[in-house]
């Protein structure tokens, strides 16, 4: 594999004689066939995805990429930009969900600090990969040169790097940027070529007026950026360097093989911009779960994704797609672990 990243080189292959193998296996285990549902389906998936007919998932890693946004000038968050850092402090100090998360599920936490206006300094535990303190506000012009998507795609590679060296067998993608819902709202509706107020949620916590300024800044964002043609052109006018990092990342892991599951809205928002400039990317995609994020729905319905859980989450931070990291371990087992109808002595129909 070259050292440089390219984003349009092909997707691996997905191993079909593996998914082929595990979907026969699956019909011979004690249990009406298909009576497991989803957990059949995405037994056999990651046994595509892993190239072997029987996946595991015990090395799991989790990237959380942070950053700040100029569009958060505008007022379209319930927060104050400062938390951002805060929360790079946080993610390496043990306390916030996805670190709970993490532990739980024995998963490596791997913290990339690309930029914040309160900016926290070294910190043990976070990789620094610093662009800048924030986006460029995208009301006023492109939120990154592109210089800097580069560096932020760069940056979701070089995580997804890592995590091959350390043998993971999933790659999930966090993010954590005061005013990235409107951020990744702008880039949902000019990759979808939707209106503002079909997507613009209540992100961090808004009221109806604030989503509609919202809706107001995010319209001001798409007629600024109309010229905007392709999926890397959009998410450079429009994204954030957390989001550029993620669609780095689902890139990059579906070059390398490794299979990615997608967290929420912003995820979502930055796997399309992925899926959009390289096709076969979207073989590599597991979806998680549903966010309470108002776009979110449409977002997956563009992927034609069906996310495991629906559990009216609206965190981000890699928190639904390590939500459902037990549930695809369960999955992993009962296709491993359970007797055929031959081996049990058990009737077949
Ligand atoms: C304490 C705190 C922790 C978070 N962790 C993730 N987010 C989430 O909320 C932010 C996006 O919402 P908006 O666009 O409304 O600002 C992102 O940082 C996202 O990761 C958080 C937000 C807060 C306040
Ligand atoms: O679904 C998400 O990713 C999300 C929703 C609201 C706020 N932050 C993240």
């Amino acid at each position: 594999m070259s050292d440089i990243f390219d984003p349009t080189r092909p997707a691996a292959r997905v191993d079909t004689g593996a998914a082929e193998a595990a979907r026969l296996r699956q019909a011979r285990l004690t249990k009406p066939p298909g009576s497991l549902g989803r957990l059949e389906d995405a037994a056999i998936a990651l046994a595509g995805l892993q190239g072997r007919p029987l996946p595991t998932l015990e090395r799991v890693w989790i990237s959380v990429f942070a950053a700040d946004h100029g569009v958060a000038a505008e007022g379209v968050s319930a927060f104050p930009q400062a938390v951002t850092g805060e929360m790079v402090r946080n993610f390496a100090g043990g306390g916030a969900a996805i670190s709970v998360l993490a532990r739980q599920l024995g998963a490596t936490l791997d913290v990339v600090h690309l930029g914040s206006v309160n900016d926290p300094g070294a910190i043990d535990g976070v990789r620094r990969d610093w662009i800048a303190p924030m986006t460029a506000n995208f009301c006023a012009g492109p939120a990154m040169s592109e210089l800097q998507l580069r560096t932020a795609l760069e940056a979701g590679a070089a995580s997804v790097a890592l995590a091959r060296a350390a043998g993971a067998e999933l790659f999930i993608g966090g993010e954590m940027g005061i005013a990235n819902t409107t951020s990744a709202t702008a880039l949902a509706c000019a990759l979808l070529d939707a209106a503002p107020a079909e997507l613009a949620g209540a992100g961090t916590g808004l009221d109806a007026a604030g989503i509609r300024h919202k809706i107001r800044v995010v319209e001001r964002g798409l007629q600024r950026h109309a010229g905007a043609a392709t999926a890397m052109e959009r998410l450079r006018c429009l994204g954030g360097f957390e989001i550029a990092a993620l669609s780095g990342a689902c890139i990059a892991a579906a070059q390398a093989g490794l299979p990615v599951l997608v967290d929420g809205f912003i995820g979502t928002a930055a796997a399309l911009a992925a899926v959009q400039a390289n096709a076969g990317v979207r073989d590599w995609l597991l979806f998680s779960h549903r966010s309470r994020e108002h776009g979110h729905a449409r977002l997956l319905d563009a992927l034609q994704a069906r996310p495991l859980l629906d559990l009216d989450m609206r965190l981000g931070e890699a928190s639904g797609a390590a939500t459902a990291v037990p549930l695809l371990r369960l999955a992993c087992a009962l296709h491993a672990e359970m007797a055929t109808f031959e081996q049990a002595g058990v009737s077949a129909s």
